[in-house]
Formats: structure tokens, sequence, C-alpha cells
């Protein structure tokens, strides 16, 4: 059985890894930690969400340096649901052991280190692990995850962004001259369980933020390799994103060009659903599916794709543990699909 530990547990999407770690047949959770000063430290997890009470009596314990020194060298699994300052001051740490680490925050998933201080605020200075870090986009980078020894699990909007582009971009059908444009609404959960007004129940209501720039823009960039126009809205629903996404296809780009791109991209490929017609949120959320469906207007060369996802869940929690099969040489669906 895999040893795992989950730092952050107490928040959405360590919440979640709880839930899947403890239902994970190979996977055994070892301990749960908070921040040094949370005021959560020393209750069990359960009684925070109360979904998990018939599965673990895991207690919160407050991390120290002297632990994730200790994680480092006995544990099989660190997951890091924190946020992205937290990840970052500590990977140099837990890294230097035998614990594999699959970070949720955005600490490590831009090489660009000027990119990422202009988008996230502070300067990026964990050089090594930055260098060893993979992009965990579990349906693109599959090799290179079941190599590495840290994952840098892909921000919410970016999985539902790639997951519709990468296929168009792969088989050359993209038209690089008129840049993708895309609009995705997000539940509350993508903004964390901590308090603020206006993720309120009284003040969420359909509006867009982050316009032009919202860090998640160069991420999408940089595994696409072209420039988009990202628009994030914060929805009034709890979990899930779509997101719409308007391109200009390549001169003479039929339906059946586009339909193969995406059949060709996603063979065999569990997690990505290609369906029927333009899915909802209500098809994904709780689940760790992307569900895509497009349109091409063949006169125009428009077309429209949609993609939707569960953020909590295959934008964090189930990718990390898509990644996490990955690295243990397990079936990429254990623990997520099936028995
Ligand atoms: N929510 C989502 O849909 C997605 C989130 N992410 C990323 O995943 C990470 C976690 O997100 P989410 O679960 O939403 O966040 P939450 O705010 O819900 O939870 C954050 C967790 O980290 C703990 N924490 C906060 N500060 C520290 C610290 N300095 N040291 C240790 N623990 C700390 C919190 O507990 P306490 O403060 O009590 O210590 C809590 O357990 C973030 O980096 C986020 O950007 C990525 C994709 C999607
Ligand atoms: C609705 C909402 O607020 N969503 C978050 C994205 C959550 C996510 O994917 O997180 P990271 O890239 O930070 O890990 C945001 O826009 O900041």
């Amino acid at each position: 059985m895999l040893q795992v530990s989950i730092i952050g547990a107490s928040g959405y999407t360590g919440a979640q890894l709880v839930e899947l770690v403890c239902n994970h047949p190979h996977m055994t959770l070892a301990r749960t930690f908070v921040s040094a000063q949370s005021a959560d430290s020393g209750k069990p997890v359960s009684v925070l969400h109360g979904n998990l009470a018939h599965m673990t009596s895991q207690i919160l314990e407050p991390i120290s340096d002297d632990l994730l020194h200790t994680l480092s060298q006995s544990m099989d699994l660190v997951f890091l649901a924190t946020p992205h300052e937290a990840s970052h001051d500590w990977m140099n740490t837990l890294s230097q052991g035998k614990a594999k680490i699959l970070d949720l925050s955005g600490a490590f998933r831009l090489q660009n280190t000027e990119v990422f201080a202009k988008h996230y605020g502070f300067a990026h200075t964990a050089n090594d692990s930055l260098a060893k870090a993979v992009y965990g986009l579990a349906e693109w980078y599959a090799d290179d995850i079941a190599n590495a020894s840290i994952v840098a699990v892909p921000g919410c909007y970016p999985t539902a962004s790639l997951s519709a582009l990468k296929p168009v971009v792969q088989a050359g059908l993209l038209d690089a001259t008129v840049r993708p444009i895309i609009n995705a609404v997000s539940g509350v959960s993508g903004a964390g369980r901590k308090a603020s007004l206006n993720t309120s129940f009284y003040e969420v209501s359909l509006q867009a933020y982050g316009v032009l720039n919202h860090r998640h823009t160069p991420e999408i960039e940089a595994y696409l390799g072209t420039d988009v126009i990202f628009t994030p809205h914060l929805g009034n629903f709890k979990r899930g994103i779509l997101a719409t996404v308007t391109i200009k296809t390549a001169a003479g780009t039929t339906a059946a060009d586009l339909q193969n791109a995406f059949e060709h991209a996603y063979n065999g490929k569990p997690f990505v659903r290609l369906r029927e017609s333009f899915p909802k949120i209500d098809d994904v959320a709780y689940t760790p599916y992307v569900d895509l469906f497009w349109k091409l207007d063949e006169n125009s060369g428009y077309a429209v794709i949609t993609s939707a996802i569960d953020n909590v869940m295959k934008g964090a929690a189930s990718q990390a543990i898509q990644c996490a099969n990955l690295i243990a040489n397990l079936p990429i669906t254990k623990g997520l699909i099936g028995a």
C-alpha cells in the first residue's frame, strides 16, 4: 500500500483528496495537515467535512519544517493542497526524500520565472524543484508524469481549456493568426474555502473577473503553444466549470477533420468523454470526467468547442490521483472509475 499524506486537507481540494485516497485500493491515508497556525489543527477532518464522517477518523495536524522533512523520508506520496506560496516555500524540503510530490497549487506550473512573478506576485526561488517539476495534464504528458518526482497539477481552467484546444493544435487545424477565445464559468468552490465577501452566498451572481490578466492565461499559453484570450467568470453554483472556446480553423478544415482530431487525441483515454451534444455542468459535477462537444461552421471556418469539468475533481484532486496512478504504475482509472 502507498503511504499518503495530504497537506491542506481541510480545504476543498484537500478534503476531496481525503475522500479519493480513502477509497483508493492501493493507498493508505497516513496523515493530514493544515498550517502551523490553523484554527482547525487538532480537529478531525470529518468534523469540517461531514460527508467524510463514515470514512476516516484522521485528525488535522499542524505542519512544521521538521514534519516536512519526516514526510519526505517516510511517505510514498505527498499531496499539497495549499496556497501557491506555501507549496513554493516547502517544495525543496519536501522533495528531498523518497516521497513523490503532487502539488495542486500553481507554484510549479510555469517554467518562466518572470512570467510567474508577474502573475503570482512573488519571486520564484525554488529553482531546483522547478527544474524537476512536470506538468500534470494527465491525458497529454503521461510518460513524463510517470517518471516525475514533482508533479504540478494543472489549474482548473487550464484543464478545461487545454483539453478542448490541444487536439485541434496537435492536428494542425488551428488558424494560428486568430487567437482562441475562451469564456469560462466556474462555481464558487474554485475560490477555496476561506471566507470572503466576493464568494459569499448573497454576493455571488454571474460576473467576469481577472479580465485580460488572469494567471491561467500564461499557463494555457505555455502548454498550448499559442496565445489566447481567456475570460473567467464566477457563477452562483458550487462545483464545475463550463468553458466555451471559439476558434478559427485552418483553411479547408471540415467537420470530419475536427471529429478525427478529437477521436485521435482521446482514443483510449477513459476520463475524456466525446459527447454528442453540448455538455452541461451537472453532467460532470463531482466526477473525474472532461466532457467535450464542438460544432464547426465550414463556411466561415469558426468552431465552438464546449468543455465541462468539475473544478475540484478533474480540475484538481482526481487529476492528481490520475498522476499518482501513473507514478505508481497503476491503471490510470484506479480509485476513480470502477473497482
Ligand atoms: N478549488 C479549486 O477548484 C482548485 C484549487 N486549486 C489550488 O489548490 C490549492 C488548494 O485550493 P483549495 O482547496 O481551493 O483551497 P482552500 O482555501 O479551500 O484550502 C487551503 C488549505 O490549505 C491550508 N493552508 C492555508 N495556508 C496554509 C499554509 N501556509 N500552510 C499550510 N496549509 C495552509 C488551509 O488550512 P488552514 O488555513 O486552516 O491552515 C486549507 O486546508 C490552491 O493552491 C489552489 O489554487 C487548483 C485547482 C482547482
Ligand atoms: C472561481 C475561482 O476563483 N477560481 C480560481 C481558480 C482555481 C484554480 O484552478 O486554482 P489555481 O490555479 O490557483 O491552483 C481563480 O480564478 O483564482
